[in-house]
């Protein structure tokens, strides 16, 4: 049990004069009491946290990642998308082993944890090996198994019968630990033969999970699926029924037609906008503004740490709520509360989750901002701040009832240990 006393409760981001002094009981996983500050009656034995100079928040989801890639951290900057997958990326991944991606997912959790992030969609190889650091972490994730299979028969058999095992591997952790969930992950409809995709979705259908793909992040590989199918990759995959009766969450959506807007639209499709590795790899910059006036469900990514290069979702936000002004001229578009909600309640509906805001009957999962930091004062406006001038260092975090953050330091690793070991996963990888 833990009692929250005295804090600032930001739980209204549309209207952030309403967010105020409150006390807060978690029992077990759950969310169980929020009341004016100085009402709660503390049940014996509770945790006390003194919540005075404090601010509480949901946690964010970050819906876009490669978690174990915080080990490429700077390896291929300043290239285009294929040249870095294709020439740097894709081949030191061959020599990937599940040492390099548990170091790589435990470097990941502890960056995300201390940026305020409770919970991330992931899409990569080794899954044991990241259920097993994530486990041990205590952090909230949707896991999924990256199929590629170039349009090659005897590959895409290998990656089914992968798939199969992966799936296995999710349902059987998920029974052991909720915080462990399971999705389907065909890598993009460039890399994916219309079979895979297709099986991908019969997979995401049948066991009732997510699928996360990559979707029209640049011109040059739409220009690719039109010479092959006729068709630009949204239509091409809404033709073979890839989006039906399942939740998709698509990565990057960054050049769509408008014909595309309506499949997004009709398909309830969730975008994954992920600004910093679109402005990095200068693949472009999503029509935010346009999907938000259309109603489309948007989230936030932070994309893989080859390509961002950090997992901030604080640097996404800021991203978000400032580079569509600039493109439109149009200091109105894209709002701090629509921004705020894309990494929290948004992103909580795409993945099936029950968080992403602060009411009792949901899943504590929960951030404690320390608002004696210079990018949080004068302590007024905090809601604006969390859009436009907070670093992104957090004081607690909260993940499914537990404290993994506190003070500013994990309770659930050895963070020098982490250290080490990513260093070291670095050289093997690199040499
Ligand atoms: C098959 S596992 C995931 C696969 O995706 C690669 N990747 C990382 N970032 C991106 C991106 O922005 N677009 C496309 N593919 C990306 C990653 O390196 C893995 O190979
Ligand atoms: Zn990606």
């Amino acid at each position: 049990m833990i009692a929250i006393k005295n804090i600032l409760l930001l739980n209204n981001f549309e209207e952030p004069q309403k967010c105020k002094k409150s006390d807060i009981l978690i029992e077990n996983n759950l969310i169980t009491k929020i009341c004016n500050a100085g009402d709660l009656k503390i049940p014996e034995g509770a945790t006390i946290i003194d919540g005075t100079k404090k601010a509480i928040m949901p946690g964010l989801i970050n819906t876009h990642t490669h978690i174990p890639m915080t080990i490429f951290r700077g390896v291929a900057d300043d290239l285009p998308l294929m040249d870095w997958l294709g020439n740097h990326i894709w081949p030191l991944e061959a020599k990937l082993d599940e040492e390099i991606i548990h170091a790589g997912t435990m470097l990941g959790c502890m960056e995300m944890i201390k940026t305020g992030t409770v919970a991330f969609n992931d899409m990569y190889f080794f899954t044991d090996s990241i259920i097993k650091a994530v486990e041990s972490v205590n952090m909230r994730c949707t896991l999924s198994y990256g199929l590629i299979d170039l349009c090659d028969e005897e590959k895409r058999e290998s990656e089914m019968n992968s798939q199969k095992d992966v799936l296995n591997s999710l349902e059987k952790a998920h029974n052991k630990n909720e915080l462990i969930n399971a999705a389907v992950g065909p890598h993009a409809p460039y890399t994916c033969s219309a079979e895979l995709l297709q099986h991908a979705h019969d997979l995401a259908k049948e066991h009732n999970v997510p699928m996360n793909i990559h979707m029209n992040e640049t011109e040059d590989e739409i220009k690719q699926i039109k010479e092959k199918t006729g068709l630009r990759p949204f239509e091409f995959l809404n033709s073979l029924g890839v989006f039906d009766d399942i939740n998709v969450v698509a990565a990057h959506c960054v050049h769509v037609s408008e014909n595309e807007m309506k499949i997004l639209k009709d398909k309830n499709i969730y975008v994954s906008h992920n600004p910093l590795s679109n402005l990095k790899l200068g693949s472009g910059i999503a029509p935010i503004p346009t999907y938000l006036k259309n109603n489309i469900n948007v989230t936030l990514g932070t994309d893989g740490c080859a390509s961002n290069n950090n997992l901030n979702l604080f640097e996404s936000i800021k991203a978000c709520a400032t580079i569509h002004k600039g493109v439109q001229q149009d200091s109105t578009v894209v709002k701090v509360s629509e921004v705020l909600n894309m990494a929290t309640k948004n992103a909580s509906k795409a993945l099936n989750y029950n968080s992403g805001e602060i009411k009792e009957g949901m899943w504590a999962d929960l951030v404690i901002l320390d608002l004696k930091n210079p990018t949080l004062i004068p302590n007024k406006n905090i809601v604006s701040h969390l859009a436009y001038s907070f670093n992104g260092v957090v004081e607690t975090v909260i993940i499914n009832g537990k404290i993994v953050l506190e003070d500013g330091k994990m309770t659930t690793m050895d963070e020098d240990k982490v250290y080490e070991k990513a260093e070291e996963a670095y050289l093997n990888l690199v040499n």
